[in-house]
């Protein structure tokens, strides 16, 4: 597993944050802040809906339509939308932004699904926002951390998201079953996230995977190459659903994507840098339209 491996040569970044993440205490929650929801939308069905309403645009326009208008597909788009104040690769992109209406307007201009910071350290999130954002919106909330230990899968269960995220390279072994099934008890969705083709071999190795992310950076280093979802999403099984992430910068790169068999794009920089999400989205619809 190469966070925890600790070889010789430069340093591993996603290593030291795991290593601040272990030994972090509990963290928990004023009374008013939990129990926000009480029910879950679950983030693998909006994205198979959006998936398939994309699909049906598609075919509308291959089966006659002009592809100069593009209307909504009506059911959000298969983008989950990320509210990232800053990041370790990075820096500061949007410090002051308040995460409830980033979250209403990522769910105005059609995402099927929001991404909420819950980290504090390393990216200017909190469980704070992620219960906020999930009191506020009507669409799946993932629970972005990098996470190590099962109190941190209660804190996304207690703020009200939907999903968490898993990092293969972050896991052991049986960290990674174990985390997987605690999640799955509590009725909480998990994003198993890989960036090669041995952590997705380990992936698929497990049981009740329902969504497998490719990463296309890679966090030891902070490198980003899109083509990395293009190679390794064909590879994921019919049946889980498949999402692209990171280093979309523009909207071209989203209908690459989807074009390759994502079921969802994982956008989080390009949309906290833009004053209008819903041209972003827009623009990626286009893209997809020209590819018909
Ligand atoms: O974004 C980072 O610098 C980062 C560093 C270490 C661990 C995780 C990191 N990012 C988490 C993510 O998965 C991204 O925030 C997400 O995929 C959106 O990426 P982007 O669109 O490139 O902001």
């Amino acid at each position: 597993m190469r966070a925890l491996e600790g070889a010789a040569g430069p340093p591993d970044r996603l290593a030291a944050m795991v290593q601040a993440k272990r030994a972090a205490r509990p963290a928990t929650l004023q009374e008013s802040q939990a129990g926000t929801r009480p029910v879950r939308p679950s983030l693998v069905a909006a994205l198979r809906r959006a998936r398939q309403a994309l699909q049906a645009y598609r075919q509308a326009l291959e089966a006659g339509g002009t592809g100069t208008a593009v209307p909504s597909p009506g059911a959000g788009l298969p983008i989950v939308a990320e509210v990232k104040r800053r990041s370790p690769s990075a820096g500061d992109i949007a410090p002051s932004a308040d995460a409830v209406s980033r979250a209403l307007a990522y769910q105005r201009a059609g995402a099927a699904a929001v991404s909420v910071l819950a980290d504090e350290a390393f990216f200017g999130g909190s469980p704070a926002d992620v219960a906020a954002v999930a009191r506020a919106v009507a669409v799946p909330v993932l629970f972005k951390d990098i996470v190590v230990e099962p109190w941190q899968i209660d804190l996304a269960r207690q703020v009200g998201a939907s999903a968490v995220l898993l990092i293969v390279a972050a896991l052991e072994e049986d960290r990674l079953r174990s985390l997987l099934r605690y999640a799955r008890d509590r009725g909480l969705e998990t994003v198993v996230e890989v960036h090669t083709q041995r952590e997705l071999e380990r992936a698929m190795a497990l049981d009740g995977v329902s969504v497998v992310g490719v990463n296309n950076r890679d966090l030891a280093t902070f490198e980003v190459d899109t083509r990395t979802a293009l190679r390794l999403l064909p590879q994921v099984p019919e049946g889980i659903v498949r999402l692209a992430e990171s280093g979309y910068a523009a909207p071209d790169a989203v209908a690459e994507a989807w074009e390759a068999g994502a079921d969802g794009v994982l956008v989080g920089e390009a949309l906290m840098r833009s004053e209008d999400p819903g041209a972003f989205f827009e623009g990626a619809l286009r893209a997809w339209a020209r590819r018909a």
